[in-house]
């Protein structure tokens, strides 16, 4: 039976507003109308007749709204087969009325959790007889229209008038597919909420939680970005978030979280790679340090410091042409001066990211894995080398490991214990990315004697310590774990070089 004239509906909704349209058409169709309480009493406020659901049932409204519609009676109604000869025995047996239109406003669950609300009445907002409503009228879409949410009611509205009160096959189905849509989004925030503590380890998302991008990597492609944006964030001023904005803001922050709190650390970052990393006697310092390392990718960065922003530090970026800046807080007046460029974005970093796992789509799928959490600690390290490493070189190699673990692969950063030099990223050697960083290190000036060399995978052969050697890089980090791991520390040892092992590889792809 495609085609089915609505004689009978059962409203049970939580936001009554913009329901009266509807009302007025089922009223105008001599449509039967069962309703719960306030959905009731909104009905027959709007003049229409209501038969209430609890006398179909014959039982009240109990244990506090917990147990209105769930019953035989309203689930056979919608459940059985118009078309089944013995469906429609047993529904004439026990007195079972048909319902061909259910409309249903769940509880706000999301917006209850979102007003901080105490766990108690969370859990009383976690809606059961509406869920199932949806889900019974959704199942048996060929004889049933399923409303499952108010933002549907105009789209019913329009239906209503189009086919004078009668429903196709494909309206009800196309309702359905929306149905399961609100009822697996209701249940992913249930779940989520439940596992909150769990830094995300069992993130559930589906489409509706997503906030549509300007656009994707490009215009041409839509974004939308799944996540607690505000939870992390304050924007104070600029342009809405694009695409690639959120993904270079959480590589600042994955970085610059390496750093502890008691040190002036600033990055600045290009399509997620750092092109200038510093610690600093003040934010101001640490800046002009990271921006010495290079000053032409600096142009556009996505800038991140882990020190509230004071005016001297706001004069010098105040200068710069830069995308977004992240810090824990702002002075007001550098706010004020910073605020001067409006489509400058500035964020205000709230707490650290808590996730402990990361997802990346791949092969029509999804790959899933914990994050890197292992920050390479003097304390851990293993000389591999006759030559041991001076408490400067450790600090070094500590802080050359951390911009090496958040570069792409390959990489090798060169650097001093308070300031990048250069690095080489995302090469498909690790040769190419040493001469990479050798090369950007001369062209802004920087003197490699007595620096450090940091490579986020091991050295199958010599020739990265002999070109570092030939610079005058004197101390190296690196995992270990090639066979040929005695070329690489012979090497070094005939040429008095300090080697370190960590044992942890930090590919970044
Ligand atoms: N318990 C039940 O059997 C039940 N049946 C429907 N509801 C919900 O009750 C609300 C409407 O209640 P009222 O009409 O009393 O304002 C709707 O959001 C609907 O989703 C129920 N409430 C929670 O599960």
């Amino acid at each position: 039976m495609s085609q089915v004239k609505i004689q009978s509906a059962l409203i049970s909704v939580f936001y009554k507003d913009n329901l009266a349209p509807i009302i007025e058409l089922l009223k105008a169709n001599g449509v039967t109308i069962y309703s719960t309480g306030g959905t009731q009493k909104f009905i027959e406020e709007q003049g229409a007749e209501v038969v209430p659901v609890e006398d179909l049932t014959s039982y009240p409204s109990i244990f506090g709204g917990r147990v209105k519609t769930l019953h035989p009676k309203v689930f056979g109604g919608i459940l059985h087969r118009r078309d089944n000869d013995g469906d429609l025995g047993q529904a004439k047996e026990f007195e079972i009325p048909s319902i061909d239109l259910v409309i249903v406003d769940l509880y706000p669950f999301e917006e209850t959790v979102a007003s901080g609300a105490p766990e108690q009445d969370i859990i009383e907002k976690i809606d059961i007889g509406g869920i199932s409503l949806i889900r019974a009228a959704a199942k048996n879409f060929k004889d049933v229209l399923i409303v499952s949410s108010r933002e549907q009611y105009s789209a019913v509205e329009l239906l209503l008038k189009e086919k004078n009160g009668s429903t196709d096959l494909a309206d009800r189905r196309k309702f359905a597919a929306e149905a399961f849509d609100i009822s697996s989004h209701y249940d992913s925030a249930i779940f989520n909420y439940f596992n909150e503590e769990e830094g995300l380890t069992k993130f559930k998302v589906s489409e509706r939680q997503g906030k549509q991008l300007r656009y994707g990597e490009n215009p041409h492609q839509e974004g939308h970005f799944y996540g607690p944006m505000d939870e992390l964030f304050d924007q104070l001023n600029g342009k809405e978030l694009s695409y690639n904005n959120l993904v270079d803001i959480d590589a600042a922050v994955c970085l610059i979280e390496e750093f502890d709190a008691s040190e002036n650390a600033f990055a600045i970052l290009k399509h997620t790679n750092a092109c200038g990393v510093a610690i600093g006697s003040d934010v101001k310092d640490a800046y002009l340090k990271a921006f010495a390392a290079d000053t032409v990718s600096a142009f556009g960065g996505v800038l991140v410091s882990n020190q509230a922003i004071n005016m001297a530090a706001a004069e010098e970026l105040n200068k710069l042409f830069f995308e977004v800046l992240i810090a824990p807080s702002f002075d007001a007046d550098a706010l004020e001066l910073l605020k001067g460029k409006k489509n400058r974005i500035l964020l205000v970093k709230k707490q650290n990211l808590s996730a402990k796992k990361q997802y990346k789509s791949l092969l029509n799928g999804v790959i899933v894995q914990d994050r890197d959490l292992v920050t390479d600690q003097a304390a851990d390290f293993k000389t591999v080398t006759k030559k041991e490493v001076t408490d400067a070189q450790k600090r070094a190699l500590v802080f050359a490991s951390k911009v090496c673990k958040h570069t792409k692969s390959n990489t090798i950063i060169l650097a001093t214990e308070n300031q990048m030099l250069a690095s080489g990223v995302g090469q498909t050697s690790r040769v190419d990315a040493l001469k990479q960083a050798i090369e950007k290190a001369k062209s802004f000036n920087f003197e490699l004697k007595g620096a450090v060399m940091a490579s986020d995978a091991f050295f199958p052969f010599p020739d990265c310590v002999e070109i570092a050697h030939g610079e005058g890089i004197e101390a190296v980090i690196q995992p270990g774990g090639s066979i040929k791991d005695e070329l690489s520390i012979n090497y070094c040892d005939e040429n008095d070089m300090a080697m370190v092992f960590t044992g942890t590889r930090h590919f970044k792809h």
